[in-house]
């Protein structure tokens, strides 16, 4: 194997780069790949690509197929059909031992971390490097300068037993590196972590996707993860792909049913005694829930309301997340129209503005 210095910008290349080299050349490509297990299809002619420098999530409900598909990248699996492709080459006719360079172009980080307890965390991340026969020095001198990378130059010496969580999974990101990988594969790998941690792994993955421009194709049960680092997202359900996209379409504007469901989590919702109060007779209050993006989630809503409409309109309840740098708004508004005011012109002023606008009811007073 040839090893070369990491080179890496002092600044990066920030985002920009990253979304440019999003539009790279395919490191992974999957087309119509099948796998079943007996009766059941745990992929069914799935077909995607992930290129040079994007974060893909993988998400779906438990048995969805998410890990089959991981397996099958890393070829640990072998589709019963389809293709599956690293970096053009086809390799699910490939041998064992055909499979074994191809395995080093792949690193991959897991839930429990999976470090050797006997070896230290230098050893652990110099693991890699042996097996592919790199001499002793070489390999501690790179193993340092990754430990570097992953902010732990200081703990090259510590069993895994002495690190926090955090830090196994910083050795478990250093090792995957190692070998210089074109794909890092993560199997849940913040799952097992507290969310101060989770936000400081996340960032060091973000970090490393910039700064070398590393692929990164992740599965996770966690939809904070994949709105806080993916460029792009995959929804399984049943084995197939049921909605795919840029992360901040998907999120903001779910089309598969399972999509919102698995979203749902990230929703705010209407606080239950507002619900309960609810009628659908006219008149008081009329109640909307209103999802923004963008331009629109900063304009001034309420006070265009009023002066449009005359209408009187107060925030009930919501927020204002960003996804990928944009602004997206999920909010529940309460609109008291004027008396000359027409109801249905203000719903499709709201419908005009918002990716998504439904008039739930209507209440005497929201308060
Ligand atoms: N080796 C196997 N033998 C038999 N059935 C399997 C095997 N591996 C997976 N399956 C089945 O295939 C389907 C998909 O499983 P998979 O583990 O890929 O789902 P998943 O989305 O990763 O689920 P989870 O989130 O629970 O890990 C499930 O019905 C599972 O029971």
């Amino acid at each position: 194997m040839n090893v070369q210095p990491l080179h890496i910008d002092a600044a990066g290349p920030g985002p920009d780069a990253a979304a440019a080299a999003a539009a790279g050349p395919p490191v992974v490509e999957l087309a119509g790949v099948s796998k079943r297990f007996g009766q059941r299809a745990a992929l069914d002619e799935v077909t995607l690509t992930v290129r040079r420098g994007e974060v893909l999530g993988i998400i779906g409900r438990s048995g969805a197929g998410k890990s089959t598909l991981i397996r099958c990248l890393n070829g640990l699996e072998r589709p019963d059909a389809g293709e599956v492709r690293i970096e053009g080459r086809a390799i699910s006719r490939l041998s064992e031992r055909e499979l074994q360079p191809m395995r080093r172009r792949i690193g991959m980080i897991f839930q429990h971390f999976n470090l050797l307890a006997n070896s230290t965390a230098a050893e652990n991340v110099a693991l890699p490097l042996k097996i592919a026969g790199i001499a002793k020095a070489e390999r501690m001198r790179r193993a340092g300068e990754l430990l570097d990378l992953v902010g732990l130059s200081d703990r090259g010496g510590a069993y895994p037993a002495q690190l926090s969580g955090g830090q196994k999974q910083r050795v478990g990101i250093a090792r995957a590196l190692a070998a210089e990988p074109a794909l890092l594969l993560s199997d849940e790998a913040t799952s097992a972590l507290d969310p101060e941690t989770t936000g400081q792994i996340l960032e060091l993955l973000r970090d490393i996707n910039r700064r070398l421009g590393l692929t990164v194709a992740l599965v996770t049960h966690e939809m904070e993860v994949v709105r806080e680092i993916a460029s792009r997202v995959v929804v399984l359900e049943n084995g197939h792909v049921a909605e795919e996209g840029e992360v901040c379409r998907v999120f903001a504007d779910p089309q598969a049913p399972i999509t919102a469901t698995l979203l749902r989590s990230l929703r705010p919702e209407l606080p239950a005694d507002l619900a309960a109060r609810l009628t659908s007779t006219l008149g008081g209050e009329a109640v909307f829930r209103l999802d923004l993006v963008g331009e629109a989630a900063r304009a001034p809503l309420l006070a265009e309301l009023a002066g449009r409409f005359g209408a009187e309109a107060r925030l009930l309840h919501g927020g204002i997340e960003t996804i990928q740098g944009r602004p997206v708004a999920r909010l529940f508004v309460a609109v008291r129209p004027s008396p000359a005011a027409d109801l249905a012109a203000i719903a499709a002023f709201l419908a005009s503005r918002a990716t998504r606008s439904d008039l739930l009811g209507h209440v005497s007073s929201a308060s």
